[in-house]
């Protein structure tokens, strides 16, 4: 049996896989074109991927094809109705990278919470006396954050703001109900209502063919002036030039942004433009801690589905979709 991981992988999930007898290949390729003719010439029984595009010419290449695994939670990158309509099986990590991506929407609402990119830059152009002339900051105490979605990783960012910040959080899901939420979150029946009434505003929810470019000019125009848009989910559920334009217009404060409509991004995007945006490259869930139990969990996922064996462990179980 063997599989292709379409990058270098943590150690930990190549070692579940060779210890179950599984052969690892790691591709050096870029292109789906060269992807395709690298599983069909190995014929491949899996596919390991992180965020690179899973494609039909790729799956449909190796007729052994029988699982894709995910190291993360988006599944947005796999055609995942092709794959069910092929009977290939969709293993992922729901959960495991939750706590890391909570912990760094918590660093994205600081740093605009104290003007970070401003202060950080000042100070290292020569200017220590930055605090007599700095304004506009504020303690995440008693402000109010707005979650739209409120899923794993939704949930625990609520626990950290109102427990470990003092803030008051509202949320709107609605596939959700009240009483299978943490008590952090009081759930509002309308996106509107969330909008009006947050201080941030961050979004977690995925991205489908229900929730792509569905937040846009019409929503930061609902948004407080000075509330700041957080999205450390996907870039495509955002209009992201609705979102440049509600910035650069200060339409609203600022925004923390880990994912973009098109990745990876280049230096001259306007988002890197603005010192009110605080902006990293998709690195949310890349700790240390998060990348070893994705990647185990998908590699368990891999081995279930291939050997048929049982090995995962309640706590930290893959899940299969189709
Ligand atoms: N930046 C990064 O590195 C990472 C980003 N992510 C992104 O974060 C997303 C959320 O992850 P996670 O919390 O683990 O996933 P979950 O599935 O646990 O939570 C997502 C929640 O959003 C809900 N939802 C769906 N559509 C809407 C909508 N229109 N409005 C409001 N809520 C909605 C879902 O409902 P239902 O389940 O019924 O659809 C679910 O309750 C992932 O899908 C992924 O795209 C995840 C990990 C790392
Ligand atoms: O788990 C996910 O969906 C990710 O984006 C990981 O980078």
């Amino acid at each position: 049996m063997k599989v292709l991981f379409l990058k270098e992988m943590d150690r930990s999930a190549k070692d579940i896989l060779v210890k179950n007898g599984i052969q690892v290949i790691v591709s050096h390729s870029r292109s789906e074109a060269d992807y395709v003719r690298e599983i069909q010439r190995d014929q491949v029984d899996g596919i390991f991927c992180r965020t690179e595009e899973v494609t039909p010419a790729m799956m449909g290449a190796s007729a052994r094809l029988k699982v894709i695994a995910k190291q993360g939670v988006g599944l947005d990158n796999i055609d995942v109705p092709y794959a069910t309509n092929n009977g290939i099986q969709v293993v992922y990590a729901p959960g495991g990278n939750a706590n890391s991506v909570a912990e760094h929407t918590i660093f994205l609402m600081l740093a605009c919470a104290r003007r970070f990119n401003y202060v950080d830059g000042i100070f290292r152009a020569g200017n220590a006396e930055v605090r007599y002339t700095l304004h506009d900051t504020f303690e995440l105490k008693g402000m109010t954050l707005g979650l739209l979605g409120c899923g794993r990783i939704g949930q625990l960012v609520a626990q950290k703001a109102a427990r470990g910040f003092g803030m008051n959080v509202i949320g709107y899901d609605p596939y959700l109900k009240q009483d299978a939420l943490d008590a952090a979150i009081t759930l509002k029946k309308r996106k509107e209502e969330v909008l009006r009434e947050s201080d941030f505003i961050s979004l977690h929810m995925p991205s489908t063919p229900q929730t792509r470019g569905t937040v846009g000019a019409a929503d930061f125009a609902l948004m407080k002036p000075t509330a700041s848009f957080i999205n450390a989910a996907r870039g495509d559920v955002v209009v992201e030039k609705d979102l440049i334009l509600a910035l650069q217009s200060g339409r609203i404060l600022g925004a923390g942004v880990d994912v973009y409509a098109h990745e990876p991004i280049g230096p001259d995007h306007a988002l890197l433009k603005m010192p009110q945006v605080i902006a990293t490259p998709h690195t949310a869930a890349t700790t240390e801690q998060s990348v070893k139990k994705c990647c185990s969990m998908a590699a368990q996922g891999i081995v279930e589905v291939l050997t048929g064996q049982k090995i995962s462990f309640p706590a930290n179980h893959p899940k299969m979709v189709s």
